[in-house]
């Protein structure tokens, strides 16, 4: 089984051996999750679409085969060529170096291995299979697409907000939790599902001043 992490890749180095359309996929995942992190891609050819991050320098490209020795200062390696016995290679020198390292042929001498997502700002849904069944991963992923709309994107910043604005009003944690419990409720995720925002925020901090004011009653 496996154990769910986000990972912040902010200054990183994320080696990629292999430049086709499984490199070019694994490499628009990393780059979606804010460019911060740097970006090698190791292979005598890569796709169209790579070949265009390269040249808008969102991306390096080192033009050789994989040798031994290539992984070195990487955090994250993927071994994405077509070729299973470049890629067990890989896999192990990064085993080796205590590398983490996913290998697109092989989820078994993966030690991670990458979910199907949907990105609503910083709203993030990840689904897996554990390697069993990417089409499934897919084809779930493709439901929740339809399930959460960009709302809800727009619906955490104002949380996050709110959040913080909540510190200061609601000064215990018991008294957040209370609050963050009722509030996050069906009826008011309805309203985000409807885009109407101005309404669940209203709804959230009435909500907030009778707790307060709860709270404030029976400290009294
Ligand atoms: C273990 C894993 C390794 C890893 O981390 O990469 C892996 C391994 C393999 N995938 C294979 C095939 C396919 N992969 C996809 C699609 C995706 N594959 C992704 C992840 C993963 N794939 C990891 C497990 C994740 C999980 O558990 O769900 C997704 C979720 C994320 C991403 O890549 O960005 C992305 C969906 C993105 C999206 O659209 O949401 C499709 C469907 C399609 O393309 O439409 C097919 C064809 C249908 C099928 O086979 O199911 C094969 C066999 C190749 C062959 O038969 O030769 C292997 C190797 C093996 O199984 O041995
Ligand atoms: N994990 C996943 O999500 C999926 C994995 N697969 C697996 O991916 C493999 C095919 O991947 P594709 O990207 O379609 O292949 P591809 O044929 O499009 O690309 C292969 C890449 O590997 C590079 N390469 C070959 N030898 C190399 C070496 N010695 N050093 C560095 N780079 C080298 C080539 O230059 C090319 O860029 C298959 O094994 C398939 O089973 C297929 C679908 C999804």
């Amino acid at each position: 089984m496996l154990y769910p992490m986000n990972v912040d890749l902010t200054g990183c180095l994320v080696i990629i051996i292999g430049g086709g359309a499984v490199a070019e996929r694994k490499v628009r995942g990393v780059l979606a999750a804010g460019e911060t992190a740097f970006v090698r891609v190791i292979a005598p050819e890569i796709t169209a679409q790579l070949r265009t991050s390269v040249d808008d320098g969102r991306i390096e490209w080192h033009s050789v085969c994989y040798t031994y020795g290539m992984l070195e200062g990487a955090f994250l390696v993927y071994a994405a060529t077509d070729s299973a016995t470049i890629n067990a290679k890989v896999a192990a020198e990064a085993k080796e170096r205590g590398i983490l390292v996913n290998v697109i042929d092989d989820p078994s001498a993966s030690s991670f291995q990458i979910p199907s997502s949907v990105r609503r700002g910083n709203f993030l849904l990840t689904v897996s299979t554990g390697g069993r069944s990417p089409a499934l991963s897919h084809a779930v992923r493709m439901e929740l697409e339809q399930l959460y709309p960009a709302s809800f994107g727009v619906w955490l910043d104002c949380v996050a907000r709110l959040r913080r604005e909540m510190w200061t009003m609601l000064p215990t944690s018991r008294e957040r939790t209370e609050f963050w419990r009722m509030a996050l409720r069906p009826h008011i995720l309805n309203m985000v599902h409807d885009g109407e925002l101005e309404k669940a925020e209203v709804e959230l901090r009435n909500a907030a001043l009778d707790i307060g004011a709860k709270s404030s009653d029976s400290s009294d």
